[in-house]
């Protein structure tokens, strides 16, 4: 997985990186402009357009004069802006200043005669991890006046303003695009930072992953090559029972769409045998819409251990008794994937949590999340109060929402990076507890299951929206799972 860097081991990080490599930090720079310029040509091809590049005083500043520099002798028409007078500038800002070509006007923003020409390109290389505090005074002028432009606007590292790893309380620059180098910064993760950051790209200038690990163990973003290696594989003598026996319990009057969802997306995500336990005081008539999922009954079934895993909670409703919740636990006695409705129970029955089994997997939305821990500020509070709820309780939270987070019992944070907006939507997190409750009846290790079950989840969300976009419901996420193992080349 990616390591995640906070702001302050970033330097430390930059320097041991040349230093091991025996190149100059310009020589680094110069790697990060030819990735982000690799991006750019990717993405804008017409190079008629007026790009328009404001640099700041530091190394931010020199990506943008690196950038300005490939960006010309492409052919495309660039525009410099500085912030600074360049002798009070960083060394290799200086050093990328010398080299700019004598085509490129290179301006001091206070002489920016304030226009942009229609079809316009921002980039912001005005400050990005070196952020020291609230942007002020003329520069805060300047985002402002940049904010309020028609142009397309692209962040190199950071959208200036944003400090790396906290909650902004400033004025920021809005991007379109944020192109980030070799890791998210832990902001860009941040749901409020949304209209700030953009579309995230993340680009690889050069820093292997295995350099990285040193400058973070705790925190880590989850992509597609990480995946695989998580799996589980089964051979041509594999038989149902290697795939799991699974139960899933909840689905009060009412509420049976979502213990159906959580029970067929456990199907489609390769159980072998899936039950269901609707809350219903008799639940023998009950028609399940899917022929292959059996109905079972948890009151008359002592030995619920003969299942490998159980999901709890989906639309389980609000009048369970907690000593109902207690004795499933205890006769159960493993980890358990625990969602919705049973959260609330835990919430408002906190002596449960000491009972919750060891390394049970937590899967709260944010709303949910709060009636467990109480109210919070912002993201940066939501993830600090995760982590110490997975390490207290020794369990693992899954943080619903964009880039969900997994907060791990050892203090580990994993941040997903895939799904899209298009996956809020009505049962999609039962749909969630199907798939990680799958895993783990496949014999996954919980935190296995968990990565598993997020990262897949999301890739499904992302299928199904490609034909769906807004209009996708929770069960089209559940027709992808298939495609997903197939995209992952998982047998
Ligand atoms: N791995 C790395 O570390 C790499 C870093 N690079 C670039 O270097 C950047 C970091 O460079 P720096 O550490 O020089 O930092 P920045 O360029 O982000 O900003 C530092 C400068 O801005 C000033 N400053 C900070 N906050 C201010 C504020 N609110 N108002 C006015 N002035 C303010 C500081 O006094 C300093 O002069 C990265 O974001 C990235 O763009 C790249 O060149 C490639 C490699
Ligand atoms: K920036």
């Amino acid at each position: 997985m990616l390591p995640i860097l906070v702001g302050e081991s970033i330097k430390e990080l930059d320097q041991e990186f040349i230093l091991s490599k025996g190149i100059l930090s310009l020589d680094l720079m110069e790697q990060a402009a030819n990735a982000f310029t690799n991006w750019f040509y990717g993405v804008f091809e017409d190079k008629e357009v007026q790009i328009y590049i404001f640099c700041g005083p530091g190394n931010n500043g020199g990506d943008g004069l690196a950038i300005a520099r490939l960006l010309s002798e492409n052919g495309y028409s660039i525009n410099v802006f500085y912030l600074k007078n360049e002798k009070d500038c960083s060394n290799d800002f200086q050093a990328n200043f010398e080299r700019l070509p004598k085509n490129i006007s290179a301006t001091n923003f206070e002489k920016w005669d304030k226009k942009i020409e229609d079809g316009g390109i921002i980039i912001d290389a005005i400050f990005g991890v070196g952020l020291s505090r609230v942007l002020e005074g003329p520069i805060s002028d300047l985002i402002c006046e940049l904010n309020s432009s028609l142009a397309t606007r692209i962040a190199i590292d950071l959208p200036s303003g944003l400090p790396s790893d906290s909650v902004t309380t400033g004025q920021v620059f809005h991007s379109d695009h944020t192109v980030t180098f070799q890791f998210p910064k832990l902001s860009l993760l941040f749901p409020e930072h949304i209209q700030f950051t953009g579309d995230l790209h993340i680009i690889d200038i050069g820093i292997e992953d295995g350099f990285l690990q040193d400058f973070s163990k705790k925190a880590f973003y989850i992509r597609k090559q990480d995946i695989s290696s998580r799996h589980r594989f089964f051979h041509r003598f594999s038989h149902k029972g290697d795939f799991g026996r699974v139960l899933f319990i909840g689905g009060a009057p009412g509420k049976l769409g979502a213990l159906f969802l959580s029970s067929y997306a456990a199907l489609r995500t390769g159980s072998g045998l899936v039950s269901c336990a609707p809350e219903f005081e008799d639940s023998i008539g009950i028609q399940v819409p899917y022929n292959e999922i059996m109905l079972y009954q948890v009151k008359s079934n002592t030995d619920l251990a003969e299942m490998d895993a159980i999901g709890i909670g989906s639309g389980w409703g609000n009048t369970i008794d907690p000593d109902y919740f207690l004795s499933i636990m205890i006769r159960f006695n493993k980890p358990m994937v625990i969602d919705a409705d049973a959260i609330n129970l835990l919430a408002s029955n906190p002596f449960l949590l000491q009972k919750v089994p060891k390394n049970s997997i937590l899967t709260p939305h944010v709303k949910e999340f709060e009636r467990l821990v109480g109210k919070v500020a912002n993201h940066a509070e939501r993830i600090e109060k995760a982590i110490s709820f997975a390490i207290k309780y020794e369990v693992i939270l899954i943080l619903k929402g964009a880039h969900t987070l997994i907060a791990l019992p050892d203090g580990r944070q994993l941040f997903n990076s895939s799904g899209n907006q298009y996956m809020a939507t009505a049962g999609s997190g039962d749909v969630l507890t199907g798939m990680i409750t799958s895993f783990l009846g496949q014999g996954y290790t919980p935190e296995n299951a968990a990565i598993c079950g997020v990262f897949h989840h999301g890739l499904a969300g992302e299928l199904a929206s490609e034909s769906k976009r807004r209009g996708m419901v929770a069960s089209d996420i559940i027709e992808k799972i298939p495609t997903t193992f197939v995209e992952l080349k998982i047998s």
